[in-house]
């Protein structure tokens, strides 16, 4: 079924084309590895990119990649055909980060978070293996917002995400192009367009998230109320004043006497 261009589809396309622009997301020439997980997120992204690319100023290639984690169940086929049906180029990767997890995964520490580092790790190699020098997840507003409130809930930072940066093994650039993409968009786009939502097989995944979900719970309270609440959780990530913050490494908290 090909993507219905409607005014969702255009509003998801403007506010990816701002933060691209925003971010310097996109430049010519590069090769992309669009990190698919058969979640209704990613699925958003990989379209989107691809509707932008053919009508981009520069030119830029796209290759979806999966990694498998291992897990009975997981319908990578769905999602083969989903990728052939639309024409894109693609990597399926299958892995054994299920068996790893059995054997290492420390009592009491979360399946999800190991889960996703040793994701992590094979999609930076198969991004290697198909030179592409840019790896672009699915994360979307409200995975920033989240994000800001569980580190400074649980964690006692100030940070979210980053809308580009470059990975720590200093060859790959990590891009979110859905920075500026709600969530109730996406579901929305997922729903009209009837992408398939194929969740990872993992037993752990129902039960884990706790407070990520808590987060998301008490934004949604909250919006109603105030409406504006997840533009402005999201504008302060790019409006920070140091000078009002308690860093050290950020102020200087020296004498202000002269000499
Ligand atoms: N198995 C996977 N293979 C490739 N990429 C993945 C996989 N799982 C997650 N990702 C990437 O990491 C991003 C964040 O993963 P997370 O587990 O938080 O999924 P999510 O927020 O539910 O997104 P989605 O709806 O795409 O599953 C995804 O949007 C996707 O780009």
């Amino acid at each position: 079924m090909p993507i219905v261009e409607d005014k969702l589809f255009r509003k998801i396309k403007k506010l990816a084309g701002r933060a691209i622009g925003d971010f310097n997301l996109i430049e010519e020439g590069d090769r992309i590895a669009v990190a698919v997980s058969g979640g209704k997120d990613s699925w958003t992204l990989l379209h989107i990119l691809d509707s932008l690319r053919r009508r981009a100023p520069v030119r830029y290639e796209l290759v979806a990649v999966n990694v498998d984690p291992g897990f009975s169940g997981y319908r990578t086929d769905i999602m083969e055909a989903h990728l052939k049906e639309h024409g894109f180029a693609y990597h399926m990767e299958r892995t054994d980060c299920a068996a790893i997890i059995r054997e290492k995964l420390r009592p009491g520490s979360s399946v999800c978070a190991f889960c996703a580092r040793l994701r992590r790790g094979a999609l930076y190699s198969v991004a290697d293996r198909l030179g592409c020098n840019k790896l672009a997840l699915g994360h979307h507003l409200d995975d920033f917002i989240e994000t800001l409130l569980l580190n400074q809930f649980f964690v006692g930072t100030l940070a979210a995400m980053s809308a580009r940066l470059l990975a720590d093994n200093g060859r790959h650039t990590v891009i979110r192009p859905l920075v500026y993409v709600e969530e109730s968009d996406v579901a929305a786009f997922a729903r009209n367009n009837d992408l398939p939502s194929i969740p990872c097989g993992c037993p752990e995944e129902v039960r884990t998230d706790l407070n990520r979900r808590r987060m998301k719970q008490l934004i949604g309270q909250l919006a109603q109320e105030i409406p504006h609440l997840r533009s402005s959780l999201v504008g302060a990530l790019g409006n920070v004043q140091p000078r009002h913050l308690l860093d050290a490494n950020l102020k200087d908290f020296g004498s202000d006497k002269p000499g």
